[in-house]
């Protein structure tokens, strides 16, 4: 089928050129987002395919559907970013990639909680200008810590194992539909409030969907132990930036580790190294010592991105043959 895939980047082309190689679907790759305006790019393509941060909401759908589209491939997990009443409405199909490879985020969260605690990010800078003293740069022994999770599917509920098992910490965990395998392994499932109250990190690892907006807001922030550290790497959406902004200047929470940012599809997967960067908000927050914000880069493995190449293009070859497997499709 021929395929219009947006927000193409140059290490995606390769993985998916080979994996295509089985499928021989025509990919047309357009390094643009899309949204509204850019939408006539995929003129006579059934499929779209899109990412995290391309705009698939009711505006774009209607001149995909006008054009023809007929699939919505996502190469990603997550689906925040799709208006599926909207897709519903067009006669439009949704597809995703339900899990690639949850190891890839999830070391990447352990990655980010390290560096955010023993503050490698800034030695590392540091040691480049031959600045070799060690003040600023105190942690604490992650053994014996409080570690609370929001969310323990695939991704939350490596990151709870690999902290309880690896690293001796306490792991409190908060699920709407709580992983009672994950209790034979010490971790414990409590309350939200219960979390917030006692951790000494927390770690985001739910989806982001209207309940879930904004979770991490003034009230929450409030509520937790003072000088907690945060780790998200689920989706930007999830935090109130402009709160958590104000709880690091008061000293409410001691740090932040973000590989994702509510604005970031203004900001993430380009070089803007030689521009003005208007979001104050996003910029405070990165300018922080005690804040360590990646480009959504979680996923980022060479595994994960074979996963991805392969799922996607199953999914479009099984639309094709009326033959998706209903995990993959994303219902309203
Ligand atoms: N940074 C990245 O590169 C990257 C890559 C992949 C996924 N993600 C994000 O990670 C998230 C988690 O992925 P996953 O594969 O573990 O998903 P998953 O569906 O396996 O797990 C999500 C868990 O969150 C729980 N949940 C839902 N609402 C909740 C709430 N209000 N409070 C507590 N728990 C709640 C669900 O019950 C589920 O157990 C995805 O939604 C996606 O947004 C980020």
């Amino acid at each position: 089928m021929r395929i219009a895939f947006f927000s193409a980047q140059p290490y995606e082309k390769e993985p998916f050129e080979k994996v295509n190689e089985n499928y021989k679907h025509e990919i047309d790759y357009h390094e643009s987002i899309l949204n509204k305006k850019t939408a006539v790019l995929a003129e006579k393509a059934p499929v779209v395919c899109v990412f995290v941060n391309d705009k698939v909401d009711a505006d774009t759908l209607k001149v995909l559907a006008k054009n023809g589209t007929k699939l919505i491939a996502l190469r990603c997990a997550g689906f925040n970013n799709v208006d599926l009443k909207a897709a519903a409405d067009n006669g439009i199909t949704v597809v995703r990639v339900p899990a690639y490879s949850p190891y890839a985020v999830a070391e990447y969260t352990i990655g980010l909680l390290l560096s955010l605690n023993r503050k490698i990010h800034r030695a590392y800078v540091r040691v480049r200008e031959d600045d070799f003293n060690l003040n600023g740069l105190l942690g604490h022994d992650l053994h014996g810590k409080t570690i609370g999770l929001l969310g323990t599917g695939r991704i939350g509920g490596l990151v709870a194992k690999c902290l309880k098992l690896g690293f001796g910490c306490e792991v409190l965990a908060h699920d709407i539909k709580p992983n009672k395998e994950l209790e034979k392994f010490g971790i414990q499932f409590v309350e939200q409030q219960e979390v917030l109250a006692k951790a000494d990190f927390l770690c985001l690892h739910c989806p982001l969907t209207p309940d879930t907006e904004h979770l991490v807001d003034e009230k929450l922030l409030a509520s937790m132990k003072k000088g907690v550290k945060i780790i998200n790497t689920s989706r930007g959406g999830l935090v109130d930036t402009k709160a958590l902004v104000k709880a690091i200047e008061s000293g409410q929470v001691g740090g932040c580790a973000m590989d994702v940012y509510e604005g970031e599809r203004r900001l993430f997967y380009r070089d803007l190294s030689n521009e003005v960067i208007k979001d104050t908000t996003f910029q405070q927050l990165a300018n922080f010592p005690n804040v360590l914000v990646t480009s959504h880069q979680a996923f980022f493995t060479a595994e994960a991105l074979s996963a991805i190449a392969h799922t996607t293009l199953k999914n479009v070859s099984d639309f094709a043959s009326q033959n998706n497997d209903p995990s993959v499709i994303v219902k309203n």
